[in-house]
């Protein structure tokens, strides 16, 4: 911790302050009513009806792949593989989120809800329709985007700086976020030595110490051991509670059902069903 304090006043040149609070203002004057109450409150994101298309230059048409003789005829006529090739990754979708909703996003493998996620957190710009977010939305494992060959301890400052936490916010919140990531001594070493799990553990637990507006976690789950999986469980339950939004996308259901209020199934980048979590499992489980 010497270490770290000495880190945060060299950055900073001042005097720690008092901890601060994490003082946030919600429109919302409706008091929440429990954990898993469905909220009523004002809207934290609206998606209307959002297009993404990723263009992938270089890349065949259908028409020519995998042909030897469109390959052959390419190199009679000279030409390159210039053909642009359009994926249309999320095609109308529009719903709208409300403060306290945790969102979970379903969908088969390449349905876009990595790609409606990233649209959200304004990381790909709509083809068409709008994202609208009351608030700053953080993708985990984006906006604290980690460095390998720096300690965990050096990740956790800067990924707390990156989320624009003061030095005083990241003393404060130091300790508690080494200890929810479970790495103990690892915090000492690069984060090169690392498991995959350990490496997310840790993400979770720094995206998560900040008080988010809209939280948006892919799959950071999906590594942790059952342990951790129930403890960011109740770290997601706590950020609802004070009236963030959280989407999450898991292929583990178990995790939606445990977690979310509401289920989006994403199907072809389409929106397929959108409502009670047993509902819309019951029916995405069914086929
Ligand atoms: N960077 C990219 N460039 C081109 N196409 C992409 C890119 N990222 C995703 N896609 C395509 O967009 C579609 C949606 O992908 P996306 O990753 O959003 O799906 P997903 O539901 O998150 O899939 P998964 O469950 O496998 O993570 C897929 O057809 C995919 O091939």
């Amino acid at each position: 911790m010497a270490d770290l304090t000495e880190e945060l006043a060299k950055v900073k040149g001042e005097e720690p302050a008092v901890p601060s609070k994490d003082v946030r203002v919600h429109p919302d004057p409706e008091p929440a009513k429990g954990p898993l109450d469905v909220p009523t409150g004002t809207p934290t994101v609206i998606v209307d009806d959002l297009h993404i298309v990723y263009r992938v230059y270089g890349a065949a048409s259908e028409s020519e792949k995998g042909n030897a003789v469109n390959a052959f005829m390419r190199i009679v006529k000279r030409q390159g593989r210039p053909q642009m090739k359009e994926v249309h990754a999320v095609k109308g979708v529009s719903f709208v989120a409300y403060h306290g909703d945790a969102i979970g996003v379903v969908g088969r493998n390449g349905s876009g809800k990595s790609t409606l996620l990233r649209a959200i957190a304004g990381l790909l710009p709509p083809h068409s329709g709008a994202v609208y977010t009351d608030g700053q939305p953080s993708l985990l494992g984006v906006n604290a985007a980690l460095m390998r060959e720096l300690t965990g301890e050096r990740n956790i400052i800067l990924g707390c700086y990156a989320m624009g936490m003061t030095p005083a916010e990241v003393r404060e919140k130091y300790q508690e976020i080494v200890d929810f990531s479970g790495i103990d001594e690892f915090v000492q070493l690069p984060m090169s030595t690392y498991s995959s799990g350990m490496g997310a553990r840790l993400r979770f637990a720094i995206s998560s110490a900040k008080t988010h507006d809209v939280l948006l976690i892919d799959e950071a789950l999906a590594t942790g051991d059952r342990e951790f999986r129930k403890k960011s469980e109740q770290r997601i339950r706590q950020i609802r509670e004070s009236a963030g939004t959280v989407f999450l996308v898991a292929h583990d259901l178990r995790v939606i059902q445990q977690t979310c209020n509401r289920v989006i199934w994403l199907h072809k980048g389409k929106i397929k069903m959108d409502g009670d979590p047993k509902e819309v499992l019951a029916a995405y489980t069914k086929g």
